[in-house]
């Protein structure tokens, strides 16, 4: 059987084909949807598809992921997986419930489970509500995010306020009870009429449970965590031979989460940086470019450097008093996809992007439609590898909150791992 998945961004995309390839699938990862007639590379069991949809009126995100779906299904996929954050980000009017709603509707499916649970990187799920290494969500540094700023733990009001679809809650009781239980909790919960169905998860164990409770359902959705209790059909997948690494290093970030400002504190002590200020961009975004360019230009060719425009939460605040939130954002990132390709043009063969909205820009300009899954760097974020003009592009996409302090500094020393031709 080959799972379809839908990722709501690219970095999400990203952590759910990591946590899929440990399991022992042969992973391929699509940026955006493949036009009508292009087919999924052979061999691949699980497909993920990238959007960027996470921020995009409902409407649009619910076309994009029908679309998906629709591909996905030309392509043999015979479950399907809706990937969003751990972090549950969403706007207030979706998009996590719509597109759910959505695709049960195109699944002719009664219900599915809501489980972001993510322990690996301490996203935990107890009586409802979303925990962020121990705090609630809505007492993390979630609660600054520029875009998409979380102020609500409670993921039944959060879903409430996306759907009109019924809520149900399978609370950590039943979940603790195992996988011979869990079912017939579920089942209740669905012959009342819940169709959407948040689940209490603290540990690894339990997301094994949940994903053996849901295993007869044509959509399950979550975090990436719920795919630990996924295997595939086969035999596991032998390790892909990867190039070795060669070329220019880079980083850039467009991400303003608190693991990320503290990743580029530590980045910028020990090598090159550069500052984008979002303001400059807005008076003068060429000559911005063009000084970027120049600057990188002038850096050691056989060290890794950093670009960077992510503001503090003071900083995002004023940037987006100035030009709107949703402006200020992709401003930023239109800067960050003309640097990538730039700089991919003059040699960077080892790019990591931070941000999933950044991410997203980025892989578009550089026109990057597939990408294999290499070595992890850490939970959540693998090396992956892309093919460009015939020669291979190392990327690593990594999500705001995911990493530790000296991800910038370490992720390099993953790659030199890598030594098969
Ligand atoms: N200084 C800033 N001013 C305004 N917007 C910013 C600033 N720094 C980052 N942003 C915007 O915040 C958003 C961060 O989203 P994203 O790239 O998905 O990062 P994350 O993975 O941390 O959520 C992007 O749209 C980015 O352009
Ligand atoms: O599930 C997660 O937390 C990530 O996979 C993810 O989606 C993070 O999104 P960004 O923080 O926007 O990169």
């Amino acid at each position: 059987m080959r799972y379809g998945c839908i990722a709501d961004d690219f970095t999400g995309a990203s952590d759910l084909a990591n946590t899929l390839t440990q399991q022992g699938f042969q992973v391929a990862q699509l940026l955006g949807v493949p036009p009508e007639g292009v087919a999924a590379p052979g061999g691949a069991d699980a497909l993920v598809v990238a959007l960027k949809s996470r921020t995009l009126p409902a409407g649009e995100a619910v076309a994009q992921s029908l679309a998906a779906l629709h591909w996905l299904q030309q392509q043999g996929c015979q479950r399907f997986y809706f990937k969003y954050c751990s972090t549950f980000d969403s706007t207030p009017s979706g998009n996590i419930g719509p597109v759910t709603e959505a695709l049960l509707d195109a699944l002719n499916a009664d219900w599915t489970i809501i489980c972001p649970a993510f322990p690996a990187t301490g996203r935990t799920v107890y009586q409802g509500h979303l925990f962020v290494h121990g705090a609630l969500l809505s007492d993390s540094p979630m609660r600054h995010h520029p875009l998409t700023p979380m102020t609500d733990a409670n993921l039944l009001r959060l879903l409430g306020a996306q759907t009109q679809l019924p809520v149900g809650l399978l609370p950590y009781a039943e979940v603790r009870r195992g996988a011979e239980a869990a079912p017939q909790a579920l089942d209740h919960l669905a012959r009342q009429g819940r169709r959407l169905i948040v689940t209490d998860a603290l540990t690894e164990t339990d997301l094994r449970t949940l994903a053996e409770a849901t295993q007869a359902l044509p959509l399950i959705t979550g975090a990436s965590g719920l795919a630990v209790g996924l295997r595939p059909n086969g035999s596991s997948a032998s390790a892909r031979a990867l190039p070795a690494p060669a070329g220019r290093r880079a980083i850039l970030s467009g991400s303003a989460s608190a693991a990320t400002l503290e990743q580029i504190g530590r980045a910028r002590a020990l090598m090159p940086s550069l500052k984008l200020d979002v303001l400059n961009l807005a008076d003068d975004f060429e000559a911005q470019i063009s000084s970027a360019l120049h600057w990188a230009g002038q850096q050691p060719p056989d060290a890794p450097f950093l670009i960077y425009g992510s503001g503090t939460p003071e900083e995002v605040q004023q940037a987006q008093a100035r030009l709107g939130a949703a402006q200020a954002g992709a401003l930023l990132e239109r800067a960050l996809a003309v640097l990538a390709g730039q700089l991919v043009a003059g040699g960077v063969r080892q790019l990591i992007v931070a941000g999933g909205e950044t991410s997203a820009a980025a892989l578009q300009a550089l026109e990057v439609q597939l990408l294999h899954i290499g070595p992890e760097i850490a939970p959540g974020v693998p090396w992956t590898l892309a093919e460009r003009e015939g020669e291979p592009l190392y990327l690593a996409l990594k999500s705001g909150n995911f990493g530790g302090p000296d991800f910038f500094l370490e992720a390099w020393k993953v790659l030199e791992g890598v030594h098969s031709a």
